[in-house]
């Protein structure tokens, strides 16, 4: 299939899904709705009905969808079969959270190793994850080629050149630093600041029904 068919904001969606499909696939569950899936993942029918037929999987009226062949499609796009190892940067508040949490319940992500400056952190484990000296980064990082930044904002740019230098493709940006890579490097930011004024944006101007609309 070709992924490039996929609008984004489908794409984004698809590990939401993903979690879900795979909960009800333990539970022995063979089909599902779009309104169960809807109730479940917050994201409206309509949305669902149209992100599911770029995929082919058309439900059946009064069926729903199969289980079985949307768990099949979703590991083969989201590549489940595959490990991703990630590199963590900055293992202070936020990135030692992560360090703990280490996406259990994706367990085709792993980070795989954390770098900090700070010689007290350096050389301890922590959720079975080596932290190691930022000095050390080229001669670690080895094979990875996904980063989690969270090290100070005045950081963010020096530490970026660097990981790019050593062939990393994408990066999930939590720190508030614009960061410029070349045009083949993803980088995804995430800002809370962001996130939760558009939440009270939102709560105050657009009824509940039209926020929703917009997941
Ligand atoms: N804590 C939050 O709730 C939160 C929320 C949103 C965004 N952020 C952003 O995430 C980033 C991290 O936040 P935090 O609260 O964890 O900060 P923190 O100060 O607790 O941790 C930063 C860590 O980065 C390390 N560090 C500094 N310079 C480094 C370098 N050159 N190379 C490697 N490691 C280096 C420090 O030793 C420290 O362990 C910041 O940019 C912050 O603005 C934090």
């Amino acid at each position: 299939m070709d992924h490039n068919k996929i609008p984004q904001a489908t794409a984004k969606r698809l590990p939401l899904y993903y979690r879900f499909i795979n909960n009800l696939n333990h539970q022995g569950k063979k089909r599902v709705s779009s309104k169960e899936l809807s109730d479940a993942v917050k994201v409206d029918s309509a949305t669902i009905r149209r992100d599911f037929s770029y995929f082919g999987a058309l439900g059946k009226k009064g069926y729903g969808y199969n289980v079985e062949y949307l768990l099949g499609f979703f590991r083969k796009t989201l590549d489940q079969d595959e490990t991703t190892d990630v590199a963590l940067i900055g293992v202070g508040n936020l990135g030692t959270a992560f360090l703990h949490y280490n996406f259990m319940k994706n367990n085709n992500i792993l980070i795989k190793m954390a770098f900090d400056s700070d010689p007290e952190k350096v050389g301890t484990t922590i959720g079975d994850v080596p932290v190691y000296h930022i000095a050390d980064l080229e001669k670690k990082l080895d094979g990875v080629n996904v980063a989690i930044l969270t090290i100070p904002a005045s950081e963010a740019d020096g530490i970026t050149d660097r990981l790019v230098a050593e062939g990393i493709t994408g990066i999930l940006n939590f720190t508030p630093a614009r960061i410029t890579v070349p045009e083949h490097i993803r980088v995804h930011h995430i800002d809370l600041a962001v996130e939760l004024q558009a939440l009270v944006y939102f709560l105050k101007h657009y009824p509940l029904e039209e926020t929703k609309q917009l997941d």
